[in-house]
């Protein structure tokens, strides 16, 4: 069963980066991801087309008015009636790879992607189950974050991506920071390749990546770290490159 995304936004053109390439490409070209287009705009009745209006108090910018925003839900959810609805926006829950993979397990989502100041309250209380944001910084719209939505959740979809192994060791998952990753030549002005990784020993070549893992998170995210906790094994390979790295 496809994972379906139906975005409701002004700009459905920016969408087509997800369509064209790359894992996400790869993905919705194959039936792993479904991916539906709602431009408010087709939902006004006025011959302006209008989908804003200044805000009520005054001030700057405009506000995404309720009656278009309505509409195109009411048509995404009748078109995916499993799916929930989701407002992008700096208010929201910001998410984290522990979200993604909760988003990845519901059959579809909503996507409301706003403009301009925002949308009108009311929409947001009467339509709106869940509001998300990927980051505390004000963007232009809400397009780019459920683009980023998108791909992070559309990478943990089975048979995403060309290894299995790759999500579980991306960055962020099982709650570390990514090791260091070489490739060839083995020799360059810039250094050479850990020895450890030419030398063919996967076990040994295992604990080296996790002890990375382990002390790059502690060194540039001890907030990830103390939230995880650690078994005894990582405990001793965390201490073994405390060691290492003392100055
Ligand atoms: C109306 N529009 C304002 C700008 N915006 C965001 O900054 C945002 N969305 O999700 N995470 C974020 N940060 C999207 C919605």
């Amino acid at each position: 069963m496809p994972t379906r995304f139906d975005v409701i936004t002004l700009f459905p053109d920016l969408f087509r980066i997800l369509l064209d390439q790359g894992v996400t490409g790869r993905a919705l070209a194959r039936g792993l991801a479904e991916l539906h287009l709602w431009n408010p705009r087709d939902f006004t009745h006025d011959v302006h087309r209008t989908v804003d209006d200044r805000p009520y108090g005054g001030g700057p910018g405009m506000v995404m008015k309720v009656e278009p925003l309505r509409e195109a839900i009411q048509a995404a959810r009748a078109a995916a009636p499993q799916s929930r609805v989701a407002y992008l926006s700096p208010q929201g829950r910001v998410l984290d790879q522990a979200a993604m993979l909760e988003i990845a397990a519901c059959p579809g989502w909503i996507l409301l992607a706003g403009r301009y100041e925002g949308v009108d309250e009311r929409l947001i209380e009467s339509h709106v189950d869940e509001e998300w944001s990927i980051g505390d910084y004000v963007l232009s719209g809400g397009e780019l974050p459920a683009m980023v939505v998108m791909d992070a959740v559309i990478r943990l979809l089975p048979g995403a991506l060309g290894h299995a192994d790759s999500a579980r060791q991306d960055s962020h998952m099982d709650g570390l920071l990514d090791c260091p990753h070489y490739t060839r030549p083995e020799r360059i002005e810039e250094g050479s390749v850990p020895s450890v990784l030419i030398g063919g020993d996967h076990a040994a070549i295992k604990r080296w990546r996790l002890r990375q893992a382990l002390g790059r998170t502690w060194q540039r995210r001890p907030d990830l770290l103390k939230r995880r906790g650690l078994s005894e094994a990582e405990r001793t390979l965390l201490d073994e490159f405390i060691l290492a790295h003392r100055e």
